[in-house]
């Protein structure tokens, strides 16, 4: 048996479920919307597990789920080495969101990275702490950061509603997912003049361990290429 992680709630379950109809496979709740096991109704050999977004990273590499949808940035950020253990099989072309950093809106001469550089260096020697970005996306802030020699900074974790963190004075910056950037705007905040750290969106993954005979079957069965 194949078992499916899907995550358990919002649009990215509702997205997962329509882009399986799509292909013929129907996907739903066994029982009310607190249950979490799931029905298959199309194709055989496949079960389906609601879980958070946020841990289907780690239950495929666990071996727990052989495929999994979820964000590419959920995936990056949480598996070091992520390819090792999973395959991309497919961009599912909805939860697209990009993964920046951000500054007050106030902040009228840091326009690029490296105006942030200077203004961290400044800002360590002026108030005695290293400059404060609120993620929850550790290790792809660092990564990007050590890439572009940024170092004078520090990071305060924040698991959600991170944009309130400038308000609130715990951090001075920010790194998180935005999609129309009203959130940003909303507590005004301004995303550098730079590429961003990351493109996401939903991806169906597999663990690499469960790629097999089984797994090209059913692959092949969703129309999608690569699945041996
Ligand atoms: N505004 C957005 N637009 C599109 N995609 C988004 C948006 N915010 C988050 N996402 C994406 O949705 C995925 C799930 O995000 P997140 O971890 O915040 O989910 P969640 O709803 O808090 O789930 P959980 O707490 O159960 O793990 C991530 O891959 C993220 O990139
Ligand atoms: O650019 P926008 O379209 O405004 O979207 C961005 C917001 O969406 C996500 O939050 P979510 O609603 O998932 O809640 P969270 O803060 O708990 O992660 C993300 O963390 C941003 O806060």
């Amino acid at each position: 048996m194949i078992r499916l992680g899907v995550p358990s709630k919002g649009r990215l379950m509702e997205q997962t479920f329509d882009w399986f109809a799509d292909r013929g496979v129907r996907l739903s709740r066994a029982g009310s919307d607190r249950e979490y096991a799931g029905r298959v109704e199309g194709v055989d050999g496949m079960s389906l597990v609601l879980l958070s977004a946020g841990e289907i990273p780690r239950e495929l590499a666990a071996g727990r789920i052989e495929l999994g949808v979820t964000g590419t940035d959920l995936v990056r950020e949480k598996l070091a080495g992520w390819s090792s253990d999973l395959v991309e099989l497919a961009p599912m072309g909805f939860g697209h969101a990009d993964l920046i950093l951000a500054v007050p809106d106030c902040w009228r001469d840091c326009a690029t990275l490296d105006d942030f550089a200077a203004i961290a260096r400044d800002f360590r020697a002026e108030h005695g702490f290293r400059l404060r970005i609120a993620t929850k996306y550790h290790r792809l802030v660092r990564a990007w950061l050590a890439t572009h020699e940024v170092a004078d900074y520090q990071l305060v974790d924040s698991q959600g509603a991170t944009e309130g963190t400038v308000a609130n004075l715990t951090a001075e910056a920010i790194a998180d997912i935005t999609s129309s950037g009203e959130t940003l705007r909303a507590n005004n905040l301004r995303i550098l003049d730079e590429a961003p750290i990351l493109r996401s969106q939903a991806t169906l993954f597999a663990n690499r361990a469960a790629m097999g005979p089984a797994m090209a079957a059913l692959t092949a069965r969703l129309g999608l290429h690569g699945g041996g």
